[in-house]
């Protein structure tokens, strides 16, 4: 990281080649100069709108790294229980936070989660870890531990921006951030791509634990109404992606931080 915020920038190359590269090299000496700020792009939303594959995809496509805060709520259920904690004990399941060894791979093409340097990636999805994760997103010192995490690895992005997504993004982990979109759909729309993609069960049970996981969740966070100055984006009527698109679009539009045209 140099001293200069004003780093001495060479003249703009005349081939279409050179200017590839004089945008590249210019993008990491921006990088490297204390003026550098990341783009901030914060997606909140309920169970099943889209927020993991869509703040993915929308990251891929614009060079963003991509967080996924839902990752993080769920392995810590999950330490919790292979602690032995009784996750209805609010203060064993908070003694359990020091001890939380927590990785989240932020690049959208080598995403991993891991616990205490263990992949639990596909683990943290099953049926058993989201039916025990409002246990522990109830409680406001689990919330706090959280959002301090979320928030070191938004600052510690090393690309031009970073997409984090989860249900309190737009509101508690980055309100200040440059792009905040509230995406949602109907709540139909939502079952319906949820039970497209869950199997073992019927279709009739992920619906209900959708919907209950989004009673649960609201009492924690309201993530179905969108705080000022948050755009709602309805993919009801869209495809994935239309909706990547619009994400997009919207960060191209927003962003004052160069954007690379990915
Ligand atoms: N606009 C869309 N059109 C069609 N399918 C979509 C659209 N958006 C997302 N999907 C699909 O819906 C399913 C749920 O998406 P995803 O897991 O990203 O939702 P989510 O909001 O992260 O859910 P949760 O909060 O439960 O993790 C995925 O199979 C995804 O590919
Ligand atoms: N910012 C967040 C993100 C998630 N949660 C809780 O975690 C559960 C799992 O999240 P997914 O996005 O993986 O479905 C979710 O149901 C919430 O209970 C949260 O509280 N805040």
């Amino acid at each position: 990281m140099t001293n200069d915020p004003t780093p001495s920038l060479p003249g703009v190359p005349d081939s279409s080649e050179g200017l590839a590269a004089w945008k590249d090299d210019l993008l990491e000496r921006y990088r490297d100069s204390d003026l550098y700020t990341p783009v901030v792009v914060a997606v909140d939303g309920p169970a099943g709108s889209g927020k993991s594959s869509v703040s993915r995809a929308a990251a891929r496509a614009l060079g963003f790294d991509y967080q996924d805060t839902g990752a993080a709520y769920r392995a810590f259920a999950l330490h919790a229980v292979q602690s032995g904690v009784d996750l209805d004990d609010a203060a064993a399941v908070i003694a359990a936070l020091p001890a939380f060894d927590y990785e989240i791979g932020t690049d959208p093409d080598e995403t991993f989660v891991r616990v205490d340097g263990r992949d639990v990636t596909d683990e943290i999805r099953t049926p058993r870890v989201t039916s025990s994760v409002a246990h522990v997103s109830k409680l406001p010192e689990v919330r706090q531990h959280l959002v301090d995490l979320f928030r070191r690895i938004i600052q510690g992005t090393s690309k031009p921006g970073i997409v984090t997504e989860g249900r309190d993004i737009t509101t508690v982990v980055a309100p200040d951030a440059q792009v905040r979109i509230l995406l949602t759909a109907s709540e139909e729309v939502r079952m319906a791509r949820r039970s497209a993609e869950v199997t073992g069960q019927s279709a009739e049970e992920t619906a209900r634990q959708l919907s209950r996981r989004d009673q649960q969740d609201s009492r924690v966070v309201d993530f179905m109404t969108a705080a000022e100055g948050v755009t709602t984006l309805d993919s009801t009527h869209l495809d994935f992606d239309q909706t990547v698109q619009a994400v997009v679009e919207l960060v191209r539009s927003t962003a004052t931080a160069p954007v690379a045209n990915g």
